[in-house]
């Protein structure tokens, strides 16, 4: 079943054409990403999708109940957690929140004040006000990218394991092309303004780094990113080859400071 229908779809800002002739499909269930370098247009497509900008052409058909994770988790300090969870929905929500909550292990934490959350507990509080909305569409905007190495690699492990069982239709944009691979069934190289290469992930969970068609797929995104081989750094679009890595020679990866 289709979640996600787009069909010739134009954006600009002022004389600037952001997005041309767009179409994408999303399946139910489907978790697609995002990759481009920076101000391609991947924030401008998830906001449409969000209905919070409107295409100057084509058709955008996406489903009513749709929800946005955020860089930063952007909770109401003045409320407790759940509180944040349920802010909007009926007082008869709590339980549901609570459930939300518990699904993203932070049981207990209902009436702590967001100031005393860590990083990591903040974005999970925000994972858990996305879920307890059970959107048919989950849109994530660089929902790790603030987070260090080791929480953004839980997170991501958290957020596949919440998606297979709730099974909406996902768009992930991120910088991270191992995030990409590691979460996807399906991602798109976004470059001026459309779609330069789209690529099957068809890879079985849990997905390994090391696995050489991981390694496969990740060389063939980072080519089409414009990472060259043995360059030893990222282009200046700021994509990376994983969490606090950057792409090295060929299939080879070394650690950042
Ligand atoms: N409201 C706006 N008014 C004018 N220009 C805008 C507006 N929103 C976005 N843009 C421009 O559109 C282009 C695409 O922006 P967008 O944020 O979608 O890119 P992006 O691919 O998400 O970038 P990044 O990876 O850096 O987040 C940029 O040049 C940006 O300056």
């Amino acid at each position: 079943m289709t979640a996600v229908r787009i069909e010739g779809l134009r954006k600009a800002f002022g004389a600037k054409t952001v997005l041309d002739g767009i179409d994408l499909e999303i399946r139910r269930g489907e978790f697609f990403a995002l990759l481009g370098p920076s101000g391609t247009g991947k924030t401008t497509l998830l906001r449409i999708l969000a209905g919070l900008e409107l295409p100057d052409a084509g058709t955008v058909l996406a489903p009513p109940r749709r929800t946005t994770v955020y860089q930063e988790p952007r909770l109401v300090q003045a409320r407790r957690v759940l509180a944040n969870v349920t802010l909007g929905l009926p007082r008869s929500a709590g339980d549901a929140g609570l459930a939300a909550l518990a699904e993203v292990g932070l049981e207990g934490y209902g009436t702590a004040w967001p100031a005393t959350l860590s990083g990591g507990e903040a974005q999970r509080v925000a994972l858990a006000r996305a879920l307890v909305r059970d959107p048919e569409l989950l849109l994530l905007d660089e929902p790790f990218a603030a987070l260090d190495a080791l929480t953004r690699l839980q997170m991501q492990e958290m957020v596949a394991e919440l998606c297979a069982r709730h099974r909406p239709a996902v768009v992930l944009v991120t910088h991270d092309v191992d995030e990409a691979v590691r979460l996807a069934d399906r991602v798109v190289v976004l470059r001026e303004g459309s779609f330069a290469v789209e690529q099957p992930i068809d890879l079985p969970a849990p997905r390994d780094r090391d696995d050489p068609a991981f390694i496969a797929h990740r060389s063939l995104l980072l080519s089409h990113l414009g990472v060259t081989p043995g360059s030893g750094v990222t282009p200046r679009s700021g994509v990376t080859a994983g969490s606090g890595v950057t792409a090295g020679s060929a299939g080879e990866y070394r650690h950042t400071p």
